[in-house]
């Protein structure tokens, strides 16, 4: 796997590690902003709905007290036979009637259970005496048992068969002076348009209902959960908020919120709140006390559709898109400050091990990797520099090995290799050219006898002599050598016969005169040959030994010059 995919993948996964771990805290921190704010929200809403009842109905049960402790009526409760009194307090009633919000009223009496009602339309004009209650009827029982409490004051939804309505029942008892019960009267609020005004106010996510002092649903929405007439309903068959709730803990929850209110009576606008599944939705639920009615209001706050996912997509969005963002940066900057710098280092090194000093382009980033790039520049000229240096040295050398090689250290002229590599050349050259050269092969006459007698260093300031005269005697592109001994070999080229019989002459006459001004008087033998194009190096040589060896023979100190033909063209 390269460098670039794995900084690449490594930076993936720590950047979604971190993003993952952020999502995390964010989930943590936002569920519990939004459970704070719900709280919140749910405790205002609370107070809000409730404060909404209360308006609604305070001012009813007021004219309902009112009403309750009207002399005329209470008289006529005492009195219920006596019809100046039932004529005044059907007056009284009916200018409360005009009051009520809803128009109507009812008066029961305890003394003979006779039962009053007139509503908005004044149907019951004159004829407010509609029929008697009965204790042994089920649809009387609410009354009976309302007295049978003794409670002051009480709210009731019920229908009224006898009338023919539903209605939320505002129900006050009338009692004498005394305190004694004389019976009850009140007015009733249309449901329909209650629910409507109070409870069903078409707020999306919010539901609100009252429930009673024992949790029976009072006003909710749905008609259907409505426990009607609950006050006379035995405890279990009754219509609970808790069958408004999914489980068995919701509901165990709702109903310790309202356990929790009961005992705090006392405190002012206490609300409890907490999280509950309604039909599968996860909803704040917010309760408060009602000490005024007896009720409580229950808020259900759906927080899906006060604040939607949805509302998260272009979080999650602008998240994603600083994702990649980041990746992309992340890869520019990795890209252009490490990884191809790198690449181009790396290929730089490659060059430089095979020994190519021709280096490619490499970016220098402002970081170590630049540096590098610049240290590694600076030691490849270095090192192209020094290897030049040695390869120049190594070259000098080997040119001066070379050449020292082919060259006799005491006379300074050409040893036996380095006449044998002119040979070959010339040997080239006059099979290339098809034109001969001249060869001579040379040789001090007695020079042991010199050895002998001056000693070998004499015998060898003798042999640099020759080799002095013999340059002396040549022309500057004529080669001497010193075959060994006292042998010196001489390659004449360009050259013509005549010219090699000059030369084989003037050099035997030229050492015999030089070295009459010496202490060592010397004479040389001289054998020549004049080579054809095509002659190998053996025959050559062959000719001009047998050259200096015809010299030898005919007395020394002469010139031999020997013809392809074998034959001499002048004896010394
Ligand atoms: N001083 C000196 N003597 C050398 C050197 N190399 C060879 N010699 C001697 O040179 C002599 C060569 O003798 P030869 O060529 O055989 O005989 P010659 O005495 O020259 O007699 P001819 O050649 O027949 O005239 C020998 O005594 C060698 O020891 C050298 O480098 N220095």
């Amino acid at each position: 796997m390269s460098l670039k995919t794995r900084i690449l993948g490594l930076a993936a996964i720590l950047i979604i590690s971190a993003a993952t771990a952020s999502w995390l805290a964010y989930r943590q921190l936002s569920s519990s902003i939004i459970e704070r704010w719900g709280q919140q929200v749910a405790e205002i809403q609370v107070r809000y709905d409730s404060a909404r009842l209360l308006q609604s109905l305070e001012r009813e049960i007021g004219l309902a007290r009112q009403m309750a402790k009207s002399s005329a009526l209470v008289q006529w409760a005492q009195n219920p036979d006596a019809p100046q009194r039932q004529a005044e307090a059907i007056h009284q009633m009916e200018s409360f009637r005009t009051n009520f919000r809803d128009k109507s009223y009812f008066v029961a009496l305890r003394s003979n259970g006779h039962y009053f009602y007139n509503n908005a339309n004044n149907e019951y004009a004159g004829n407010q005496y509609r029929y008697t209650l009965n204790p042994d009827n089920p649809d009387d029982a609410w009354f009976f048992q309302l007295i049978a409490e003794g409670r002051d004051f009480h709210l009731n939804v019920n229908p009224d068969t006898e009338l023919g309505v539903t209605k939320l029942w505002i129900d006050v008892l009338m009692r004498d002076p005394q305190g004694e019960i004389l019976g009850m009267v009140g007015t009733g609020l249309n449901l329909d348009s209650f629910l409507q005004d109070i409870v069903d106010i078409g707020q999306a996510g919010i539901t609100t209902l009252f429930v009673d002092y024992n949790g029976a649903i009072q006003l909710y929405r749905d008609r259907n959960y409505i426990d009607f007439a609950s006050i006379i309903k035995p405890e279990g068959q009754k219509n609970t908020v808790d069958l408004l709730f999914d489980t068995p803990q919701d509901k165990q929850k709702i109903l310790g919120m309202l356990q929790l209110l009961k005992h705090r009576q006392g405190q002012a606008g206490a609300v409890e709140s907490g999280f509950v599944t309604v039909d599968g939705r996860e909803h704040l639920a917010g309760v408060a006390f009602l000490p005024t009615i007896g009720w409580f209001e229950i808020t259900l706050i759906d927080l899906d559709t006060l604040l939607p996912a949805s509302y998260l997509w272009p979080l999650i969005g602008v998240f994603l898109i600083s994702l990649l963002v980041s990746l992309l940066l992340f890869h520019i900057i990795i890209q252009s400050r490490i990884l191809r710098p790198l690449l181009a280092l790396e290929g730089g090194v490659k060059r430089l091990r095979e020994g190519d000093f021709n280096l490619p382009y490499m970016p220098k980033p402002d970081n170590e990797i630049g540096r590098l790039v610049d240290h590694f520049e600076t030691m490849a000229n270095r090192l192209q520099y020094n290897t030049h240096e040695l390869e120049t040295e190594v070259n000098l050398r080997t040119e001066e090995l070379h050449r020292l090689a082919r060259v006799d250290a005491l006379t300074g002229l050409k040893n036996r290799r380095g006449i044998d590599e002119l040979l070959e050349q010339e040997i080239q050259r006059a099979a290339r050219q098809n034109q001969g050269f001249g060869l001579i092969w040379l040789d001090i006459d007695h020079f042991k006898a010199i050895n002998d007698h001056y000693g070998h260093q004499a015998g060898d300031e003798v042999l640099c002599r020759v080799a002095l005269w013999l340059k002396t005697c040549l022309r500057p592109y004529d080669h001497p050598g010193r075959w060994g001994g006292d042998e010196f070999v001489i390659v004449l080229s360009p050259c013509d016969p005549q010219t090699l019989d000059q030369i084989a002459h003037r050099i035997r006459a030229h050492v015999e005169v030089e070295s009459q001004r010496t202490g060592t008087p010397v004479t040389v033998s001289v054998g020549g040959y004049y080579g054809q194009p095509g002659e190998g190096l053996d025959t050559l040589l062959r000719h001009a030994d047998q050259a200096l060896y015809q010299a030898k023979q005919r007395g020394r100190n002469c010139v031999f010059i020997r013809r392809p033909q074998n034959e001499p063209i002048r004896p010394a």
